[in-house]
């Protein structure tokens, strides 16, 4: 399989992301993760714009001494000068020369006519030429550019010695097909072409970032700049992971290898999003939170299955432990069951029925259910197998002004239901007196503690209660959302060991 060389460009045109500033060490903290993910070029940064800068390009250079170096230069003999500067201790330099072919560009912008801008490429890639033999030049805006200009500014730059001739869709303004028929043009119409490498770098303005790079990787490029998590100037540039992965999961598609070591990904990303303090959004392909997480039952049961169902990479590959079912109300009994199962649990039939019930209305008030709720509420359905009265229903009214009220519902051991309602000094006393109206067995509540076993507001609180009758002391637990009704489940549970003690004595 022919190679694509990945050329990273997260410390030159990510660190144009507005808000993202780095300074040399994180610059090179960041250069030897990118050594270690096997980049085959890294762009270090744009030596002119800075002392800061400069001296971060030098410490790589110095430093990172397996991939290709490169440092971005205006068409300016003074940039070019200080990248070389910058660059010149590195094992492999290149020197990045760009200038704008765009009539809007070469109009507005440098105001330069084409003649101009035709000598200046040509004479600073000789520049830059007489300094190292790995010259890469870019025609900036080359997607909204005449292509028969930019075929003889790409034909004269490679006559200067340009070894790497860069498409650039600065403004992200291309078409995938369109913008893979301008790289094709460039094969068919500059005659020496095949003494430079093609490469594209391709912005995310429209969202086709990726897209327009593998359409160019399709019609000849066999260079990609991209970046980490996509960031770069605007709406940032193509993203390294997702290019890197769509030609290798789509080999059979490209017929392509890069070198790059894809289980060194996630961590890339992940040390890119600390240094530069941009989060990854969650849906992020490749490398977001949610991008090997599975929520809906249907998927969750064919991943169970066979993980090819639902996941066309393996986590693994790009350096994520394993996929993940996240369970919510959107889970099915087979992502609950192998839930169970790993939280150590062997339900048997009815308990696992009863167990996924009260999973799924813990599920419908909870957004998250982590695996202490689940321990919680498997705990709370086994010990409550056997229950005389059974709590249905409860309504309470408390606060600082009115008396606190309850009233209870129970279902009895007869298979019927009772009602009733008392006061009480605060909301959990008139529970218990509501309850103890129609359960009516004398005992004496000696200790009760209210603890949240999950995190957050809307965390699960378990009661524990202790209340002892002829001497004889019976823990009650429960747990719920609502505090109030965790007394009260408690309550039941301490109840109905009492009654079962007592009616088997
Ligand atoms: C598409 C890209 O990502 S290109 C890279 C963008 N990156 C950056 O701009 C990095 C940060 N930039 C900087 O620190 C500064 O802009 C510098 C140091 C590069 C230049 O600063 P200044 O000299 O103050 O110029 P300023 O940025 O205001 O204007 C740019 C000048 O460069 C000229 N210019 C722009 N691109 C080129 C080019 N490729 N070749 C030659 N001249 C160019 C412009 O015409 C303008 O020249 P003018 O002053 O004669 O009008
Ligand atoms: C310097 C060039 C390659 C660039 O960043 C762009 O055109 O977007």
């Amino acid at each position: 399989m022919d190679k694509i060389k990945i050329f990273d460009t997260t410390l030159r045109d990510g660190e144009q992301a507005a808000g993202a500033s780095l300074n040399a060490q994180e610059k090179l903290e960041i250069a030897r993760q990118l050594e270690k993910l096997g980049v085959d070029i890294i762009e270090a940064g744009f030596p002119i714009t800075s002392p800061g800068d400069f001296e971060a390009v030098k410490l790589i250079a110095q430093e990172v001494r397996t991939p290709v170096i490169c440092g971005l230069a205006r068409a300016i003999p003074a940039d070019i000068d200080r990248a070389w500067e910058a660059l010149k201790e590195a094992a492999h330099p290149r020197i990045h020369v760009f200038i704008s072919s765009s009539e809007i560009h070469m109009v507005h912008q440098i105001k330069k006519s084409r003649e101009e801008v035709m000598e200046l490429a040509r004479t600073m890639v000789a520049r830059a030429k007489s300094y190292t033999d790995d010259i890469e030049f870019s025609p900036m805006d080359a997607s909204r550019s005449d292509p028969e200009f930019l075929y003889k500014l790409l034909e004269a730059v490679i006559d200067a010695g340009a070894t790497t001739l860069n498409i650039p869709d600065t403004v992200g303004y291309a078409i995938p097909s369109e913008f893979g028929e301008l790289i094709k043009g460039i094969r068919q119409n500059v005659p020496n072409i095949n003494k430079a490498v093609i490469s594209v770098h391709c912005h995310d303005d429209l969202g086709m970032g990726t897209a327009n790079s593998l359409a160019a990787v399709k019609n000849g490029a066999r260079q990609v700049e991209c970046t980490l998590n996509g960031i770069g100037e605007r709406a940032g540039n193509a993203a390294l992971e997702e290019v890197v992965m769509a030609l290798r999961t789509r080999s059979d598609f490209f017929n392509f290898e890069t070198g790059i070591n894809t289980q060194e990904i996630y961590r890339s990303s992940r040390l890119v999003s600390a240094l530069t303090g941009f989060a990854i959004q969650p849906n992020k392909a490749v490398v977001g939170e949610n991008a090997f997480r599975h929520q809906s039952g249907i998927h969750q049961d064919g991943v169970i299955k066979m993980a090819k169902t639902f996941e066309i990479m393996d986590p693994k590959e790009v350096g994520i432990q394993a996929s993940s079912l996240v369970l919510g109300k959107l889970s099915g009994r087979h992502a609950f069951k192998q839930h169970l199962t790993e939280l150590g649990f062997d339900l048997n039939e009815e308990d696992f029925d009863r167990a996924f019930k009260a999973f799924k209305d813990l599920a419908d008030k909870k957004k998250d259910v982590t695996d202490r709720d689940i321990e919680a509420l498997v705990a709370e359905e086994l010990r409550t197998t056997v229950e005389l009265y059974h709590l249905d229903r409860i309504q309470v009214t408390s606060g600082d002004r009115g008396i606190p009220t309850a009233a209870v519902r129970l279902t009895t051991p007869n298979g019927g239901a009772a009602e009733d309602a008392a006061l009480g000094s605060g909301p959990v006393d008139a529970v218990y007196k509501a309850i103890n109206r129609i359960v009516n067995v004398p005992n004496k509540l000696t200790e009760f503690s209210v603890k949240s076993v999950t995190a957050g507001i809307d965390a699960l609180g378990e009661v524990l209660i202790r209340i002892e009758s002829d001497g004889v002391t019976y823990t009650g637990r429960g747990s719920d959302t609502d505090i109030i009704v965790a007394s009260a489940k408690a309550y039941m549970n301490a109840l109905n060991r009492l009654l079962r003690v007592k009616n088997a004595s």
